[in-house]
């Protein structure tokens, strides 16, 4: 007995069974054991008074000298009443609004299947039968596919399915039993002892490979396991590989890489724009921002960088220098998705203060970062789940990212963005040498990818130095780090130096670079 097993709830949902359903009066004994509550509290103490009031009621008013619909065992049950109570039970009911995984149900699934030639209230060799309701909140609920589930706050679908599982047709209840007891017993302790083994021989296969990082303070304190080679970003060997390159391709994530992630003003300064600039303007590089946001927005900030190239919404419109017309990456014209995305993100918008929707061209976003961070995160884990569920049979792939949920069309990745910059340069007869990719975020993780396979693909230069860098310290397919937007921007600032100094001193450009070249 506690305050969280719902007990009230369930024998609320007995009574209007009951009443619902007349034929029941003089037939179903709810048989509620409540083991002796651990503590004592006033809360507690209400909820026991208030649970014996309406046994009390019910046998009342249903019952009589020889039928007592409620028998509420609340005394200590030994294990061998407990087996014989679940050995003749039609039905076992959870209804529970909290709890971890709650192994009544499987207890019950293995009393009711019981030992051949000897199950007591069993027809010993005959078919075996089980049924369970289950609330939705109990861990148990999901590995219990016969189960009928319920949410037990709902008196009235409560009693619906326990009229439900004593109801169904003798089949279906041994069907169901099939299900329960071939779960269970194949999911016993040996199974989970060696699926835990397993995993954890799989997470630490490379670890000694790894080097360990203690990052954090406090309650956020973690261990972080990274690739030996993984290192923080040396600007004097950027510069150096720089100075030496002849086509240079630059791909900058926004959010978190130019801008901090915890800045209010979201737009870029005007000294990231002067940088950004100055080194668009060395015909010697390829300039992209590549990132989740809206065109319309990247594109007036940037307004002022005309040989700035744009990848806008992960991709999903592109476009070379601000004289050109946006491509679209694919062409997918149903967003009928979008409506089904949308009812799913306002529910938990409703239910999480400080939270919003963005509804982009060709993605829907849902936003958390104003919201509790704890209550956020978790609402996004489980929006998650749901928006995956609901749009399984979409063309769309369900993400996460810094504080958001997003939804976007299947195939647009920051990866591909990478892949056709690098092949136009391929094209133009102009290959990289130098490729300078740096993010923050998950979607970017895509970005680093792809760039780590450029060299096979024969996308870049042979002997190209790849700079693939993640701004924060953290797991990441990235080779490099940088610790937070600041050191992007003085290493951006000192790139944007070296391509001033070559400017005073350059001879006219030919008109073979490929800065010079509109057509891509
Ligand atoms: O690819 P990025 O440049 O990193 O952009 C990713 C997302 O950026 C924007 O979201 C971020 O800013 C919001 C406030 O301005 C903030 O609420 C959110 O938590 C950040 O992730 C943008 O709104 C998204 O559409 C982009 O996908």
């Amino acid at each position: 007995m506690d305050i969280f097993k719902g007990i009230h709830l369930k024998v609320l949902a007995f009574e209007k069974m009951l009443r619902l359903y007349p034929k029941w009066q003089g037939r179903a004994v709810l048989i509620q054991v409540a083991n002796p509550a651990r503590g004592r509290g006033w809360d507690l103490m209400m909820m026991e008074a208030e649970i014996h009031k309406l046994c009390w009621r019910i046998n009342e008013e249903f019952g009589n000298d020889e039928y007592k619909p409620v028998m509420l065992v609340d005394r200590p049950v030994p294990i061998v009443e407990r087996i014989a109570f679940y050995s003749i039970a039609e039905c076992v009911v959870v209804t529970a609004v909290r709890d971890g995984m709650n192994l009544t149900p499987y207890e019950y699934v293995v009393c009711r299947q019981g030992i051949a030639g000897s199950g007591p209230g069993l027809d010993a060799d005959g078919p075996r039968k089980s049924m369970l309701v289950l609330s939705e909140f109990i861990g148990c609920s999901p590995s219990l596919s016969g189960a009928i589930r319920v949410n037990p706050w709902d008196i009235e679908s409560t009693a619906e399915a326990m009229n439900e599982a004593i109801s169904l047709p003798d089949a279906e209840k041994q069907l169901r039993h099939e299900k329960h007891y071939r779960y269970v017993s194949t999911h016993d302790v040996a199974y989970w002892s060696r699926s835990f083994l397993q995993e954890m021989e799989r997470i630490c296969k490379d670890h000694s490979k790894k080097i360990y990082w203690g990052i954090g303070f406090g309650l956020g304190f973690r261990v972080m396991a990274v690739d030996p080679d993984f290192r923080e970003l040396n600007v004097d060997d950027v510069v150096t590989a720089y100075e030496m390159a002849k086509n240079r391709a630059i791909l900058l994530d926004y959010d978190g890489t130019l801008v901090p992630q915890t800045s209010f003003n979201m737009t870029p300064s005007a000294e990231v724009i002067r940088i950004i600039d100055s080194l668009c303007a060395d015909k010697k590089n390829v300039v992209f921002i590549v990132s989740g946001r809206g065109r319309a927005s990247l594109g007036n900030w940037f307004s002022p960088c005309e040989r700035l190239g744009i990848a806008a919404e992960h991709g999903y419109f592109m476009r070379w220098t601000q004289d050109q017309d946006w491509e679209i990456c694919c062409q997918i014209s149903d967003f009928r998705w979008m409506q089904m995305a949308e009812p799913v993100m306002k529910l938990y918008t409703e239910s999480t203060d400080g939270s919003s929707i963005e509804a982009k061209e060709s993605a829907i976003v849902w936003r958390h970062q104003y919201a509790d961070p704890g209550f956020g995160s978790a609402q996004a884990k489980e929006m998650l789940d749901h928006l995956e569920s609901v749009l399984a049979n979409e063309p769309v792939s369900v993400k996460r990212g810094e504080f958001i949920v997003e939804v976007k069309t299947q195939g647009v990745s920051k990866g591909s963005v990478a892949e056709k910059v690098l092949s136009s340069m391929v094209e133009k007869g102009r290959p990289a040498d130098f490729v300078l990719c740096v993010g923050d975020d998950r979607s970017d993780e895509d970005m680093f990818e792809d760039v780590a396979g450029v060299t096979t693909k024969n996308l870049v230069a042979p002997g190209t130095s790849l700079f693939a860098c993640t701004v924060g310290q953290k797991p990441s397919k990235a080779k490099y780090y940088l610790d937070d937007a600041v050191d992007v921007i003085r290493m951006l600032a000192a790139l944007a130096e070296v391509s001033a100094s070559w400017r005073t001193t350059e001879q006219p450009s030919s008109s073979a670079e490929i800065g010079d070249d509109t057509s891509r």
